[in-house]
């Protein structure tokens, strides 16, 4: 797939896919045959939408019609797949879910929905998983269709909710969810770490690899467990054997070194399987980091997965060869 601009030129784009999540909404104008023409990426997750359901469904709208706008797609003029959180009770339609273990065939898994400007949107059916505690997918069933293969794996997809996904072949057999980005956040932005943890800007190249491993060793020898190791990221800096700027890469390396102590466990009987990371390249470095850290290889999945599996999904439903209403 090749990456284009924000704009597509007019009457080229077969498709608009929608990665639409808790704290992100990304779009992609693709050509009939998968590739990305263009692609725009707005802070407008379901989770900065608030308000009324009515108030709710018309921000909705209107987040959507201003990224058309800005791919260079007319509204209605190309289907649009809808994938993510924006399926969800927080988003603008609950659209039902497929119970795992299942086929990810893209098979039954579109929900048409007419919008308040009389547009028709898909949106994409998320997972779900029975038992004592449900899990639930919404999002991350598509680039599941995007890395899935003959192989046998285990597909870790990081963010808000990093998911621990089971994959035998193209059957996703069961999955673990942890809160790493989102208690990540939370506690960098609302509690006493605030103090020394603020987000560093990635783009300046000032993340700490030494400082997130640092995190992860803490996390691998934890005594108390996540909620006492934590509290490293407040006495550390406060001590000077951390910088400040180092504090929020300390974080990252504790927390997201709990999520492999955990996802690690759950898994334990298959961990023997080639495990493959689905994630932005800043992303993907820390969790090759944290994995290497505990002598395990890991590969990388395609760039773009949302996009080529909301693709492959629309290709099943017929939607990208001309059988759009
Ligand atoms: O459907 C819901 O309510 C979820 O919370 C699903 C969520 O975990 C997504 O899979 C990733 O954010």
């Amino acid at each position: 797939m090749t990456v284009g601009g924000p704009t597509c030129r007019a009457g080229e784009a077969a498709l608009v896919a929608v990665d639409w999540g808790t704290t992100s909404c990304r779009a992609y104008a693709m050509s009939a045959s998968g590739e990305v023409l263009a692609e725009v990426d707005r802070p407008a997750g379901v989770g900065s939408v608030t308000g009324s359901a009515a108030e709710r469904h018309a921000e909705f709208e209107r987040v959507l019609a201003s990224i058309l706008d800005s791919l260079g797609v007319a509204a209605g003029s190309v289907p649009t797949v809808l994938g993510g959180m924006i399926g969800s009770s927080a988003g603008w339609l609950e659209v039902p879910t497929r119970e795992v273990p299942c086929r990810l065939d893209g098979g039954r898994d579109l929900v048409e929905h007419r919008t308040g400007r009389g547009h028709t949107v898909y949106l994409v059916r998320g997972l779900h998983q029975g038992g004592d505690v449900p899990g639930l997918i919404r999002g991350e069933e598509a680039q599941l269709m995007a890395v899935a293969d003959e192989r046998d794996r285990i597909v870790i997809l990081p963010g808000s909710h990093s998911k621990w996904v089971l994959l035998t072949g193209n059957r996703v057999e069961s999955f673990a969810t942890f809160m790493t980005g989102e208690v990540l956040a939370a506690v960098s932005e609302h509690t006493i770490l605030r103090a020394f943890a603020a987000r560093p800007d990635r783009a300046g190249g000032s993340f700490s690899t030494a400082a997130f491993a640092r995190g992860l060793e803490l996390a691998e020898s934890s005594r108390g467990g996540l909620l006492a190791d934590l509290f490293a990221a407040r006495t550390l800096p406060l001590a000077g054997s951390v910088a400040p700027a180092e504090t929020y890469p300390l974080l990252c390396g504790i927390v997201i070194g709990h999520e492999l102590s955990g996802g690690l466990e759950i898994h334990r009987r298959y961990c023997g399987r080639p495990i493959t990371i689905v994630a932005r390249a800043e992303i993907l470095e820390e969790y090759r980091i944290a994995f290497a850290a505990k002598g395990i290889a890991v590969e990388a999945a395609p760039p773009e997965a949302a996009a080529l599996g909301m693709w492959r999904i629309a290709r099943s439903h017929g939607l990208v060869d001309g059988r759009h209403p």
